[in-house]
């Protein structure tokens, strides 16, 4: 039995040109992923940008981008068409937490997209994320909830968690039935590596007042983001996040033929480091979307060309006058760096 899910049953928008002149909520809304460091993340960025491109999404990509961003790395995005915007760090309180990957603590940063005011619906991508076809009519849903795709607990990554500890999971909630004496299942538990909100200074700031006195968990900002919409959180269909893991944990929840986006999130995964060497990385579903991947970003009629018409046209393209508001001090205590 499938998880519940909200339907999406918006108006399904084919990726054709949109009018930005009528509504001017169109021209309000952007993808937005995130960068940080100095390492190759930046090709999946590239890989996105051109896979949005190639879906003829009728809009933007925003990439979020650590200060340790090389310029080199910022002009490739620019060069792809993306809009490039440069955020301050955010470090959770002090811990001496073990996050599932150490490298996570840099994901606190993701928090800093809430403020991008000019934007009134976005949506969030990784950099680890391709989209195969378009999802434009995502940004149709309605106001008010945070939209993303469940999460699966099988990993060992988990073990941590009561979940995992007596091989309960969310994916299929009927084959071990969450024990009376253990209280309430837990609520429902996204993936944080996509997801649809808006963007909003009020919802910034108490994301922001709310993390300074939050102890920091395993999966760092995804466990804090599930906290916090824990009452505003839709689940969409598993079509819009594949997350990779999903193939071997859960494949009577996927129908790999309808899949429109896909996660490379399983260790070894990623499509610009892979090798094919890490457990199921020999899979041939997993190579062909490695290699679905590569062509899109070895693709170069994708590349921005400066006469593309920009999705959105330049109305709304000014820069970020919330950029200019100063970001409200916050005194964490720096984290080992991690990434
Ligand atoms: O060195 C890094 C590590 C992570 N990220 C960003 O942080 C996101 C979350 O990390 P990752 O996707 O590796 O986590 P996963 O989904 O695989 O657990 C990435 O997609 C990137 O957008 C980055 O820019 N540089
Ligand atoms: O910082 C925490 C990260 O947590 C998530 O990654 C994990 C998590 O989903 C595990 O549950 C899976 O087992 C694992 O495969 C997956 O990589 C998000 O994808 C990423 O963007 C980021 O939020
Ligand atoms: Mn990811």
């Amino acid at each position: 039995m499938a998880p519940p899910e909200v339907s999406v049953d918006v108006f399904t928008n084919t990726g054709g040109k949109l009018s930005t002149t009528l509504n001017p909520g169109y021209s309000k809304r952007a993808y937005v992923t995130f960068l940080a460091g100095t390492g190759d993340y930046v090709k999946g960025v590239v890989g996105l940008a051109k896979g949005l491109r190639k879906v003829k999404s009728a809009y933007r990509l925003v990439v979020a981008i650590l200060p340790d961003v090389p310029e080199e790395h910022r002009e490739i995005l620019r060069s792809q068409g993306c809009i490039v915007h440069e955020i301050e760090p955010i470090y959770p309180p002090e811990n001496h937490v073990q996050f599932a990957m150490a490298y996570y603590v840099i994901n606190y940063s993701k928090l800093r997209i809430w403020n991008f005011e000019e934007y009134s619906k976005m949506v969030y991508l990784d950099a680890d994320i391709q989209v195969f076809e378009n999802i434009d009519h995502l940004f149709d849903m309605a106001d008010g909830y945070f939209y993303a795709v469940m999460e699966c607990f099988c990993a060992k990554t988990w073990s941590h968690s009561a979940q995992y500890s007596i091989g309960y999971c969310q994916q299929c909630p009927e084959k071990v039935t969450w024990p009376a004496e253990m209280g309430s299942p837990p609520p429902l538990y996204f993936n944080a590596g996509m997801f649809v909100y808006e963007p909003s200074r009020l919802t910034y700031e108490s994301l922001l007042q709310t993390l300074r006195i939050t102890p920091p968990t395993p999966f760092a900002e995804q466990d804090f983001l599930n906290m916090f919409f824990q009452h505003k959180y839709k689940p969409i269909p598993p079509i819009y996040n594949l997350v990779l893991a999903m193939l071997w944990r859960h494949r009577e929840n996927i129908e790999l033929e309808k899949v429109k986006v896909v996660h490379y999130c399983a260790a070894g995964s990623k499509p610009w480091r892979y090798t094919g060497k890490e457990v199921n990385m020999d899979r041939e579903d997993i190579k062909m979307l490695v290699a679905k991947w590569w062509d899109v970003y070895n693709d170069e009629s994708l590349d921005f060309k400066a006469e593309d018409p920009s999705p959105e046209g330049e109305t709304f393209l000014m820069p970020s006058i919330m950029a200019s508001m100063p970001e409200p001090e916050i005194s964490y205590i720096p984290a080992p760096s991690a990434a």
